[in-house]
């Protein structure tokens, strides 16, 4: 999988040559380049924003860098999948990251200031596909931090990135999970501060152990996230329970 990351800030997306991610990329499982937006300007000061039309406080980052970027990293014909950051996009989740981890290629936009151009979303919709995204509702300063998370969580799906896939079913949110929180985990030592891991661990009844984990995972999910239950775990009670 090829993936480009255009920004003015290109060092910001440097943690992913470190780790699994990094690791991916010497193995060639992801080829990743870097951009910096500035390369598509022609100015002795290399402009990437002006004033928004219509007033307001900040900046926009103008129209044409991305544009020209646009047109050199994804020539016309290219199947391609463009994700620009925004505060105002569609929710990332493990869905998408599912669907990105099986793109050819997968080119992300990072705007600073008060964003991008609308023009440039709805000019690249012509040629290729384009999800505008977000990753959670609070706001950032630009799109590299979003980036990263969402390299990260796509990258991990591709097979031979995560050594051991199994541990990928289990996992919270994990569509073979049926959309539950993750159970609590455990290592040695068995006695810690005082705190004991939990009995059924040790018992080497790998029933048990499994009801067990499965019981926790429902418990946590309709403590914490209760829109994420199976029908079939849906209890209506109020109950009591630590905060936790
Ligand atoms: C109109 O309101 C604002 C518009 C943009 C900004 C700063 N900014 C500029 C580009 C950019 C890309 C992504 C994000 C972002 C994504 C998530 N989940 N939170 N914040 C923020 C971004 C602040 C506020």
């Amino acid at each position: 999988m090829r993936v480009d990351v255009v920004s003015i800030f290109p060092d910001y997306l440097a943690p992913l040559r470190l780790s699994l991610v990094g690791k991916a990329i010497e193995t060639g499982l992801i080829d990743l380049a870097v951009h910096d937006l500035r390369d598509w300007t022609h100015d002795r000061h290399r402009t990437v924003d002006d004033t928004p039309y219509g007033g307001g406080a900040g900046m926009v980052m103008r129209p044409e860098p991305w544009g020209e970027a646009l047109d050199d990293l994804v020539p016309a014909g290219t199947d391609a999948r463009l994700l620009i950051m925004t505060p105002s996009g569609r929710p990332f989740d493990q869905r998408l990251a599912a669907e990105l981890a099986a793109e050819p290629r997968v080119i992300i936009a990072c705007g600073r200031y008060e964003g991008i151009d609308a023009r440039v979303a709805e000019h690249a919709a012509t040629r290729m596909r384009v999800d505008e995204v977000s990753i959670g509702d609070y706001v950032l300063n630009g799109g590299e931090a979003a980036a990263l998370v969402i390299i990260e969580a796509f990258a991990r799906l591709i097979p031979g990135v995560i050594g051991n896939p199994e541990s990928l079913a289990e996992e919270s949110h994990s569509a073979d999970h049926d959309q539950l929180l993750e159970y609590p985990v455990y290592t040695k030592p068995a006695a810690w501060r005082g705190l004991e891991v939990p009995e059924v661990l040790l018992s080497g009844h790998h029933g048990r152990i499994t009801a067990w984990r499965h019981e926790r995972a429902v418990e946590l999910t309709r403590r914490r996230r209760p829109e994420l239950l199976p029908d079939a775990e849906r209890t209506d009670e109020l109950e009591v329970r630590p905060a936790v």
